[in-house]
Parts: structure tokens; sequence; C-alpha cells
């Protein structure tokens, strides 16, 4: 699904939250956005859900304006970072409910989440209750349950950062090869941006409730606009070698990858697989 803002404006209490915020998703597209605490990323998100109904602009989805469709009737699923899953109910239940709303058989909701659970890699947890799992297996159970409706969209707000450092990598990896499994439209908030980079077709740069700017991982790092995007990507920015389409060389990146030093690496996304960091030296 195509996704668009269209000059969104939204003040809550008197105070404006978003001013003009306006950017496409295309279709089966990963997108990240990145901006300072406060910036108005979850608040992009909430605007996209209709949780936060906008004051100004329009949000569309394959063109159509959705301003008037309700939450429930959107279908966009959003994973959060504190992961809410249902205490009372089995991993298999949990990952079924989206469709348990909609009616769906029983057979077919076992069906699902037998999928669901092979493509998170939980094979064998169907009938496990949730609190017996660790932190990086709930998210696992939260990202199928977003998944198991075939949503339009999946909205992902910071979903990885009650992680540790090595979950985070393998949550990452996890994301972006779902991502292409089931070629779903994505927007993912995050403070980190070498996982905008590594994981997106598209970032957006908020400050202040504005989006400050909109390009892809090469273009942010090698052409940043503002000078809280050239800070942002201060790490990554001591850009070396030749810079091609899809390739692209950077000092210092701090993406994990066991195999990597402390040193220059080139980070190489190849459509089709899940994007790598290959040592320079
Ligand atoms: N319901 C609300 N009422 C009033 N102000 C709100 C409300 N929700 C959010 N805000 C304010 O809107 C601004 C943007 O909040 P938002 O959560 O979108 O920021 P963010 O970029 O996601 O920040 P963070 O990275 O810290 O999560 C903040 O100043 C916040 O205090």
């Amino acid at each position: 699904m195509r996704l668009a803002l269209e000059n969104i404006g939204l003040s809550l209490g008197g105070k404006e939250i978003l001013s003009d915020v306006s950017f496409t998703v295309e279709d089966g597209q990963f997108v990240s956005i990145l901006g300072e605490s406060g910036a108005g990323k979850s608040t992009t998100l909430k605007v996209v859900t209709g949780i936060l109904p906008q004051d100004a602009g329009r949000v569309t989805f394959d063109g159509v304006c959705v301003d008037d469709v309700p939450t429930h009737r959107r279908d966009v699923a959003m994973v959060f970072q504190d992961i809410r899953l249902f205490p009372h109910m089995s991993v298999a239940d949990n990952v079924a409910f989206p469709l348990r709303m909609r009616g769906v058989s029983k057979a077919e909701r076992q069906r699902v989440a037998d999928e669901m659970l092979e493509a998170v890699r939980l094979e064998g947890f169907a009938r496990r209750r949730t609190f017996e799992l660790s932190g990086g297996q709930q998210q696992r159970v939260a990202l199928a349950r977003a998944l198991a409706a075939r949503p339009k969209a999946l909205l992902l707000d910071e979903p990885f950062s009650g992680l540790d450092e090595q979950l985070r990598d393998d949550m990452r990896r996890l994301v972006t090869a779902l991502h292409e499994r089931f070629s779903i439209t994505s927007v993912m908030v995050t403070h980190d941006p070498d996982e905008a980079l590594v994981m997106s077709d598209l970032v957006l740069f908020m400050s202040g409730g504005r989006l400050i700017q909109a390009g892809t991982p090469r273009e942010m790092l090698l052409s940043p606009a503002h000078e809280a995007v050239r800070t942002c990507f201060n790490d990554s920015s001591a850009i070396q070698g030749d810079v091609a389409d899809g390739v692209f060389a950077c000092g210092r990146l701090r993406v994990p990858a066991p195999d990597v030093a402390d040193g220059p690496a080139v980070l190489v996304r190849v459509p089709g697989r899940v994007p790598f960091v290959h040592a320079l030296a």
C-alpha cells in the first residue's frame, strides 16, 4: 500500500506538535523516522493509525483519503517498545487475536498462527504463556501478531529499545527478513541512526514537529541538509571509497557485526537480502 501524509498539522493542549508534515511511503518500502526526543515521531505514527486525528492536512492510503476511517478499520498494525501481549492467552492465541476479532474460523486461525510463528522462528512455542518467554521472544510474538491479519502497513515505534545490543541486531535482521517476505509497507520510529541506515529505503528526519529532511540512507549520509542531520550521522560521516548505487562506504559504522572490528567498513544493501557490513581493511 502507498501511504501518504499531506501537509499534516496537529496541536495538543494549545501546543503545535506537528507542522506541515508531508511524505510518501511507496508500496512495500521500509521507512525510518529519526529525530530528537519530542520531535513528533510517535505522534506522526498515531496520525497514520487515526489514534490522533490531525487538525490540518490529510492521510491517504493508495490515494484514498482515510481521515474519516476509524482506527480499527484502517487496517494498519503497530508494534510498540512496551510489548503489550495478553498475559492470560497462549502465544498462538495472542498471534491469532486479530483474526479472532474478524470472525476467522478456528482452523484458519491455527494455520495462520503456525505460519507466523514459523516466520518469527518461534515454532514449538504456540502453547506457552507469554510470561514464560524472554523479552526478545515476546517482541517476536508481537511482530507475528501484528502481521497475522496481513495489514496494509506495519508501524513500529522504537520496537527494539528495550532489548540488549545482540538481541537488537537479531531483531533488525528478523524485521528486515519479514519485510521482504511479506512485502509490507513499513514505517519505523527509531533513535538509532545506524538502525535507520541499515534497514531503510527512505529516512525521514524530524525536528520540532517538522520534517526537515527526507532521503535515502546514502543521501542522508552524503548530503545532510541540516546541521541536526549531520550531527546525528556524525559517527558515520567519514565517507570513504567509491559510492555506487546500493553500496556506500562509511567509517566507524557502529552496526554490530561479529566479524567486523572497529574500523572502516562498507554497509551493503542489496535488494532481496539482509543488509550487511563488510570490513574495508
Ligand atoms: N497527548 C498529548 N498532549 C500534549 N502533548 C503531547 C501529547 N502527546 C505528545 N505530546 C507532546 O508532543 C511532542 C511530540 O511527542 P512525540 O511522542 O511524538 O515525540 P517523539 O519524537 O516520538 O519523542 P520520543 O523520541 O521521546 O519518543 C512532545 O513535546 C510531547 O510532549
